[in-house]
């Protein structure tokens, strides 16, 4: 048996500790394990393709990023391409990868991705060829499992992070605020918030209007308590707003989120009158070695999806259905949309304790 691993999207720490575990469980088999570098270009002649050994995957548990890289442009269904006067369209090369990965041998693959690279797992089963998945992401926005691994990792960052704010706002009494990522979905903020007992959190769940935002700071202040943190999520929203965008998108690339901690920081100062300072936390989110719960996870992710493979589990997801390793078929997974519930424990334990979400 010959197999492929492929990891896309954007990375997240325990890359390296599935592809170590789905490496050591498929050479225990017998089988050939070969990695298809930075997404799937390795299968379209735009990167390599390399053996994965015992000594390749030696050590990398507990490293950040993946040793086989990852792209979060440029799908095999949507290849982008530049024509002689500079302009950019897409291409379909899924037919290219297929013969590839037949040339090579490749029996089956075992893709490691978000919902992006979900998306792109099931056009390729559609095309016959035999796929695994691993739910990946720091944003926690995959149905189906109930976490991804790198989730607890990012929230630690940001929880981190927040607990540092504390000591530099409560010392100025100023406001901070912390942009924290998690695209369409508020789970790292919300965590992260309540962990790290922020005093406003605002989620793309929940739209948020700049006077409630206010009346908290300023119920605060009027109490003694003469700094605040508020945990901004980058795809949040005020009520009836638009999210913010940054830069422009690289060919093939989905839109940026980013920059409402800026502009929420000027809105508060303008009406409290109160020093805000806003920070982005960026990738330092994504970076370094995974937490022992995400490595744990991610491990078992990385046997299971091999154990997958030998069960013919084709079109199906690894999931965490605690305390169980479950597998379900792709399609269901992309069926459903992930975000926060608002009636969610952990919304309502916030609540309580008199966090506001700006609503
Ligand atoms: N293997 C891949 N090769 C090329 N592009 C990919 C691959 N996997 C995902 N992408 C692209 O990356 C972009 C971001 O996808 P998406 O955010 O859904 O990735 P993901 O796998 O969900 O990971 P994450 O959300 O953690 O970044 C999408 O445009 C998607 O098509
Ligand atoms: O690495 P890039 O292209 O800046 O992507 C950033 C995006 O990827 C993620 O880190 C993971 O999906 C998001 O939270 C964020 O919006
Ligand atoms: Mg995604």
């Amino acid at each position: 048996m010959r197999i492929a691993i492929s990891t896309g999207g954007g990375d997240a720490p325990g890359l390296n500790a599935v592809i170590r575990a789905a490496v050591l469980s498929a050479r225990t088999r017998g089988w050939d394990v070969l990695g298809i570098k930075r997404g799937f270009a390795g299968l379209l002649g735009e990167d390599e393709i390399v053996p994965l050994t015992a000594d390749t995957v030696r050590g990398i548990a507990g490293q950040g990023g993946t040793i086989i890289k990852t792209t979060n442009r440029g799908s095999p269904f949507a290849y982008p391409v530049q024509a002689p006067d500079g302009t950019w369209s897409t291409v379909d090369r899924s037919d290219e990868l297929v013969e590839n990965a037949r040339n090579l041998g490749i029996e089956a693959i075992i893709s490691i991705g978000g919902d992006g690279s979900l998306a792109i797992a099931q056009k390729l089963v559609a095309k016959g060829v035999r796929v695994v998945s691993v739910p990946k992401t720091i944003d926690n926005d995959v149905a189906g499992t109930i976490t991804t691994f790198g989730f607890d990792t990012a929230v630690n960052t940001a929880m981190e992070a927040i607990d540092k704010l504390h000591t530099t706002a409560e010392s100025h009494d100023r406001v901070m605020v912390l942009e924290v990522m998690g695209r369409e979905a508020g789970f790292i903020a919300l965590h992260a918030g309540v962990a790290g007992t922020a005093d406003v959190i605002l989620i793309p769940e929940i739209e948020w209007d700049l006077d409630k935002v206010c009346e908290k700071i300023m119920a605060r202040d009027a109490t003694g308590r003469r700094f605040s943190i508020v945990v901004v999520a980058e795809g949040a929203k005020p009520r009836g707003g638009q999210e913010s965008i940054i830069g422009e998108s690289l060919p093939g690339q989905d839109r940026r989120l980013g920059g409402i901690a800026e502009r929420l920081g000027f809105d508060i100062q303008r009406k409290t009158g109160k020093e805000t300072r806003a920070m982005v936390l960026g990738h330092l989110q994504r970076g370094g070695g995974p937490t022992g719960y995400d490595r744990l996870l991610a491990t078992r992710f990385g046997a299971a999806a091999v154990q997958a493979v030998a069960d013919k589990k084709w079109g199906h997801m690894v999931a965490l259905q605690s305390p169980h390793l479950v597998t379900i078929p792709i399609e269901q997974v992309l069926a459903e949309t992930k975000r926060v519930d608002p009636s969610h424990d952990v919304v309502q334990a916030a609540r309580m304790m008199g966090i506001s979400f700006g609503d």
